[in-house]
């Protein structure tokens, strides 16, 4: 009898507790949040409790794609395609406002003046990563630099960014070269055998998930494939999950999902590990002889100095951040860059004879690749017109006060880089037209009126740490395919540009690619 009634008190009490958690999570807190924000002066769409304002981005989003679809040219005017509703909102309340993704505010910026004020008194160390999309990202990046705060991430950034030095890059150049020579065998003879087109991301991709995993952990692609393919399926139902972000107990929503994710999680983190044993356990054997792991664990060894060293988990973590961020992000470029090519002769025929000029028949060496001015331009405005990393993301870790606002704690931010990349204020009349030679003058901006108006690596101290990596990449793999093969637009390519974390073409991208005579 006391054990019955003892166990209904405790079904009560939990009961009762999960009932206030849900009242306080749908409502309490969010409300006063809103009213927080409102009183400071922010404004913003109206939400509703507990979905925020996505419903409405949803509606906004179906009804865009509906249109779109009957349109079959390519524009790069993409930012009220990939973003609709973003745009649509900016029209009614400027470049800064507050929406809701669930019960998480999100500070919209797409004002560069704004966000330089706000982020001149924030320090790399004080800048919190939204923690709905930490939560929700966990199985991909868990505490690595992407998403690590406050003295671990110094320490961690202290340990990581030597390792990115020229210096060490340039040992990995051959190993880009051998893993591209063997996808342009590969396509040779698929020319050969009567292919007249190829879907160029789709190989990229490939590509360059073989060139991080050389680079990174100096894996023959056997056991990177693995690895690689797991991360892209976590990729692909993580997207499923994040329909709801923000929305309180969401993850309940679709536990298939999440349990998929926690599954993949989990083998990556296991295979990864036994990675790092087994490299821990044969330094230097059987791998390249500086790659971005052996580095890291060259600053973990036994004498490393106290505060720099990096855990185990940690390193699993890094291992799959340089993997995750490191693959996707370059082989968009690059695929962005053979669509645009495709689209522009005359810039594909001037990069080849920048080629020619600067390589000639030499081998193709790290020291050569500063000469490819050219090939730089054309890099930093695919990033500009298709940034692969559409937007950045940061919590406020304090109050941050900009002009007469006062941003709360806890505020999330979002910064819409494709609309900074697109916004003719900034970049004149012909912000939606192909032209690097706006980078010919002024290499870093490429002419933007405001300094943090061109963003592709995010900003500050958490810029990202790998850029020199991509570059190299960029040029290498660029150099290879240009010196073999010309590209033009298939038939077949639909171009619908959208965003799956990166910004990707959603459709595919087929180019008829012809060896050169
Ligand atoms: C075209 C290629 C790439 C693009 C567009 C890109 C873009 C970005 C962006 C926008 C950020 C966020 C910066 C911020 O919050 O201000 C970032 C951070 C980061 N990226 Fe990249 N990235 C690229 C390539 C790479 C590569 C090749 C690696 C590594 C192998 C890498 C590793 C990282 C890491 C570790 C961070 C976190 C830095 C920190 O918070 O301290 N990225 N990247």
């Amino acid at each position: 009898m006391e054990f019955l009634y003892m166990f209904s008190l405790v079904m009560i009490s939990v009961f009762f507790y999960l009932l206030l958690r849900v009242v306080f999570s749908c409502w309490v807190w969010p409300i006063s949040a809103y009213l927080k924000l409102k009183t400071r002066g922010f404004r913003g769409p109206t939400p509703s409790f507990p979905l925020g304002n996505l419903e409405e981005m949803k509606n906004i989003s179906r009804k865009t794609s509906s249109q779109s679809i009957r349109s079959s040219m390519i524009s790069h005017d993409i930012h009220s395609t990939v973003f609709p509703y973003f745009a649509q909102w900016q029209q009614s309340h400027g470049k800064v406002f507050i929406y809701w993704l669930g019960t998480e505010p999100f500070l919209y910026i797409a004002d560069p003046e704004f966000l330089k004020r706000m982020s001149n008194g924030v320090m790399g160390k004080s800048w919190g990563k939204p923690r709905v999309f930490k939560r929700d990202r966990e199985p991909m990046f868990g505490d690595g630099l992407v998403m690590v705060e406050g003295d671990d991430w110094v320490r961690q950034r202290h340990v990581i960014t030597p390792a990115f030095a020229p210096a060490n890059l340039k040992a990995m150049a051959s190993s880009m070269v051998d893993s591209t020579t063997i996808m342009i065998e590969k396509w040779s003879s698929l020319i050969d055998s009567g292919h007249r087109e190829i879907d160029v991301e789709r190989e990229i991709t490939s590509l360059a998930g073989e060139i991080i995993a050389r680079t990174s952990f100096g894996l023959s692609y056997g056991s990177g494939r693995e690895v690689f393919e797991k991360l892209r399926a976590m990729q692909i139902t993580l997207f499923k999950t994040n329909r709801y972000v923000g929305v309180p107990f969401s993850k309940y929503m679709c536990p298939k999902q999440t349990l998929e994710a926690k599954r993949l999680g989990k083998e990556i983190d296991s295979l990864l590990s036994s990675i790092i044993e087994a490299r821990r356990n044969n330094p230097g054997k059987g791998y390249i002889e500086k790659d971005l792991l052996g580095l890291l664990l060259e600053e973990n060894h036994e004498n490393g100095q106290l505060g720099k060293t990096l855990t185990t988990r940690e390193l699993v973590d890094e291992c799959k951040t340089f993997f995750f961020g490191g693959h996707e992000t370059t082989a968009l470029a690059l695929s962005w860059t053979l669509l645009l090519l495709a689209q522009n002769h005359q810039w594909q025929n001037q990069l080849r004879e920048e080629i020619r000029e600067v390589i000639g028949d030499n081998e193709l060496h790290f020291a050569a690749l500063a000469g490819l001015k050219k090939m730089g331009w054309v890099m930093n405005e695919v990033l500009r017109l298709y940034s692969p990393a559409p937007n950045v993301q940061r919590q406020a870790r304090e109050d941050i006060r900009v002009n007469e606002l006062t941003i709360p704690n806890g505020t999330n931010m979002w910064i819409d880089v494709v609309a900074m990349h697109h916004d003719p204020d900034l970049w004149g009349p012909d912000v939606n037209e192909f032209k690097p030679e706006r980078f010919q003058e002024d290499n870093l901006y490429g002419g933007c009126k405001h300094k943090m108006g061109f963003l592709p690596f995010g900003f500050g101290g958490r810029m990202c740490v790998g850029r020199n990596l991509t570059s190299m990449e960029y040029k290498v793999v660029l150099t290879l395919l240009l010196s073999k093969f010309s590209f033009s637009i298939s038939p077949a390519y639909c171009h619908s540009p959208s965003i799956l974390l990166s910004l990707r073409p959603s459709r595919g991208l087929p180019l008829v690619v012809k060896p050169l005579i």
